[in-house]
Order: structure tokens, then sequence, then C-alpha cells
């Protein structure tokens, strides 16, 4: 792949670049798998960053994302809008509309977007806004906007895709349930993975996934997770295993409500840069049967973000 750049910026100190030469993954994807949760970013002399951000990242641009795609053998992709372009979601159309179809968005949005706006975001290919709750993130939203958005969305048929961490689960709750669309939680909403898998913190999660049908799980990111490895780096086979059970707790509960993405660019790692290739062989071990990874990497997919195909 092409090398990353960043223009006239300058990266967050201690920045990680994307990893240039991922190996070709050992588990064959499924036919027509889609990279639920992945980023453009940029490049930031097309598409500036946002005066708000909270890093700056290196460019990562939509031809790079899809020269990754076919590498890896995906054949499409659902975009999630980065917060280092707050609600200017060009760099996310762009993508999308030169993706001929195949790929997906979800955008941020403020209160202050027209109808209009969201009708031109939904013919280039979104189906959902981001809500964020990750403090190191964004600033806050009142949550009084943020349900008004949603309820304006639901009628476009989109859901809303919420990223928090798990301590704050409890506080969100009442927000979270009452919101009136799908809801897709990014990265198993970041478990701490030294607690034990049936201990109270993923027991409240997984709760709400028991109690709420609505709600669906992005099984991503252990990457970001794992405390004890070994990392996606220099063929090895078995990454995360710290992190597998979690995953595959929620898969083999709730097959039909999971999703699955590289999260490529990967921004804000702080340790090391995974091997997307690597990554990819992540995913028999938390789906170990073919019509689980059928679920998670096309038919799940497939009916939230093509749902008329
Ligand atoms: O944990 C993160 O730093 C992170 C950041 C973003 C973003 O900046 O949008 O998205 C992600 O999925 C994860």
């Amino acid at each position: 792949m092409s090398k990353p750049t960043s223009g006239d910026y300058t990266k967050t100190p201690g920045w990680l670049d994307w990893f240039t030469g991922p190996s070709k993954p050992r588990f064959q994807l499924p036919p027509g798998s889609v990279d639920a949760h992945c980023h453009v970013f940029g490049p930031g002399a097309h598409f500036p960053y946002a005066p708000e951000r909270k890093y700056t990242p290196c460019d990562a641009s939509k031809e790079q994302l899809f020269a990754l795609r076919d590498h890896l053998g995906f054949a499409r992709n659902v975009i999630v809008q980065a917060t280092c372009h707050g609600a200017d979601n060009r760099a996310l159309v762009d993508a999308c509309l030169a993706s001929g179809g195949m790929a997906r968005g979800v955008a941020t949005v403020r209160r202050s977007v027209t109808d209009e706006e969201l009708q031109a975001l939904h013919e280039a290919g979104v189906r959902g806004v981001r809500f964020n709750f990750v403090k190191r993130l964004v600033d806050f939203t009142p949550k009084d906007e943020l349900l008004e958005i949603a309820g304006r969305i639901a009628k476009l048929g989109w859901h809303v895709v919420i990223y928090f961490e798990a301590v704050d689960l409890p506080e969100l709750w009442d927000f979270f349930t009452s919101l009136p669309t799908t809801v897709v939680v990014d990265h198993m909403g970041r478990p701490d993975v030294r607690l034990p898998v049936d201990g109270p913190q993923f027991g409240l999660f997984l709760r709400l996934m028991r109690e709420h049908r609505n709600v669906w799980c992005k099984v991503s990111c252990p990457e970001r997770l794992s405390l004890t490895g070994p990392n996606a780096l220099d063929g090895e086979p078995n990454a995360y295993r710290d992190v597998v059970p979690f995953a595959r707790k929620v898969v083999e509960e709730f097959p039909d409500r999971v999703l699955w993405g590289t999260d490529w660019p990967h921004p804000n790692l702080k340790d090391h840069m995974p091997d997307d290739g690597l990554l990819v062989d992540f995913i028999p071990h938390i789906a170990p049967t073919p019509e689980l990874q059928r679920q998670l990497l096309v038919d799940n997919p497939m009916r939230l973000y093509w749902a008329d195909q």
C-alpha cells in the first residue's frame, strides 16, 4: 500500500501511522464480507480536519482504504465518521460516493443539520449517526440535542452508533434505552478485559443486549482492548487472547446482532499498530463456525446497511 502522508498538518505527538504491509489473511472471508467499522482521514489537504478535534492523525484516504479492502478480501465497507472531522462529513461522503455503492456511512450531525442535508447524506449512502461519549475524543453534547437528532434520523430508517467506556454505562443506561432506533455499540462498549467475562461490568453490557433487542454490538478492536496480547504482528496467529472470551460470548449469544470491522486506520493506538491481515485472522477465534462467520460478516451488515438489496 502507498505510504501515509500528513500534508501541512503536524500529527499528534506519538501518533502511530497505519501499517503499510498487511499480510494476506489465512482466514478466508466469506464472499460478500463487510468491514463494518473503518474510517477515512482527510487527506487533510482536501478535507481539512475539524478545528475542535482532539487529535491530528496521518492521512488515510479512500483509495488506501479500498486497496486494503481488496487486499484483505472484503467486498464492502461501512465508513464511520472519525471525531477528527467533527460534524464535517465531506471526506466520508466523498468516499461513499466514490465506492460505487460498496461503502455506506455513519455520519456525525449537529442539531442544526437541515432535512435537505440529511437527505443528501442518505443519497450518498449514510445510514446512521454516531453519538460519542468518550471524553478524550469529544466535548459533551447535551442529551436533549442527541434525542432530537435520533428522532429525526429514525424517520429515514437510520440507526444510532454509540461509543462509550464500560465504566460509564450505568450513567448512560437510561439514555441508551430511550433511543427510538436500532442502536449499535462500538467496540463492545470497551470492557476492561482484566475483569471476568461473567462479572458485573460485562454482565451489565450483556443485560443491555438481552433486555433490548434493538441493541447490536461491534465485536471489534481487540487491539485496543487487549492488555496482554500477543499483538497482531509478525505472523502471530492467536493475537489478543484476553479479548477472545468477551467477543465470543457476544457472537454466540447474539449471532444476529453482531458486526465486525477492522477499525482501520486505528486512531490513537499508543503501543503498536496491528497488521490488518492478522486482525482478520482473529475472526475465527470469536466466530468459530461458518454459520456464525456468515452472520457476522455478511448477513447482519447487509441487513443493516444494504437493506434495499
Ligand atoms: O478509541 C479511539 O480513539 C477511537 C477514535 C475514533 C474516532 O476518533 O472517531 O473512532 C474509533 O472507533 C475509536
